[in-house]
């Protein structure tokens, strides 16, 4: 559903992704990790179209995001790092705006809007401003808007950032309910969260990926399980930088 094939990134000087690949299928949740700069919220705009890749492509459901990006974007749910919202508009008007942006018709975006706000579970909070709502319920308008158009891909970066347990939970269970039907990538620092999540997991360190396998297999490296692995596979611009 998902494949990233050699993607390069540089700012100036600096090469933020070097030659990332990987493909995703229907049914993996697959937990994108690496410490701070590494390059994941790059890989994941590349991914979702918001920049274009130096080298590179990426193909959605077949499609690729440089030729063909809105045949892309239409399979693509983008959750982006902070989730951002208009925070005058009420959660109704963002989805009304959203669904706007992807052509759906009058009958179908009233579908897609009330499941996504069943799926969300954010009904009671719907009509109002979404700057009076506590983080959690805006990640979950946030997801709700990258889940409108019933997308094959779901791109999510740092979903949980930020939010209480509680909350976690409520936007991993919903992550969850999503994962059969789709192939989700996801970003997170929350490394014990991963195993609850996701059933594959890919570090990337100075914009290179450095482990590829189950949660439970990186965290059969070491002894300190994943939290070791990732500091020994990733720790090394930390140590230089001491
Ligand atoms: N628009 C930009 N202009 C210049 N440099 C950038 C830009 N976006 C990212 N970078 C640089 O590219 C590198 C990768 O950044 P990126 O945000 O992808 O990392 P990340 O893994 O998502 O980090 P974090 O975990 O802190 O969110 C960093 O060195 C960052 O400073």
């Amino acid at each position: 559903m998902l494949e990233l094939k050699h993607l390069v990134k540089s700012f100036g000087e600096h090469i933020a992704v070097d030659k990332v690949g990987f493909s995703l299928n229907k049914g993996e949740v697959l937990g994108f990790l690496g410490p701070n700069g590494a390059g994941k919220s790059t890989t994941m705009r590349m991914v979702a179209g918001v920049i274009e890749p130096d080298q590179g492509d990426v193909l959605i459901s077949g499609h690729s995001i440089i030729t063909a990006p809105r045949e892309a974007q239409r399979r693509l749910g983008f959750l982006p790092e902070g989730a951002p919202l208009y925070p005058d508009m009420t959660p109704v008007e963002f989805l009304n705006f959203m669904a706007t942006a992807y052509d759906l018709d009058r009958a179908e975006r009233k579908r897609a809007i009330d499941r996504v706000i069943a799926d969300a579970r954010i009904a009671n909070v719907a009509s109002r401003r979404n700057a009076t709502l506590s983080k959690g319920y805006r990640r979950r308008v946030g997801l709700a808007g990258a889940l409108l158009n019933d997308p094959d891909v779901l791109v999510l970066d740092e979903p949980t950032d930020g939010l209480d347990p509680v909350q976690k939970r409520a936007v991993r269970a919903l992550i969850a309910r999503m994962a059969p039907e789709k192939a989700i990538l996801i970003s997170t620092h929350t490394l014990e969260e991963v195993p609850a999540m996701c059933n594959r997991a890919i570090i990337i360190d100075r914009g290179k990926v450095v482990a590829d396998g189950t949660p439970e297999s990186l965290a059969s490296q070491s002894p300190g399980g994943l939290e070791e692995t990732f500091i020994t596979l990733a720790g090394t611009a930390e140590a230089d930088a001491a």
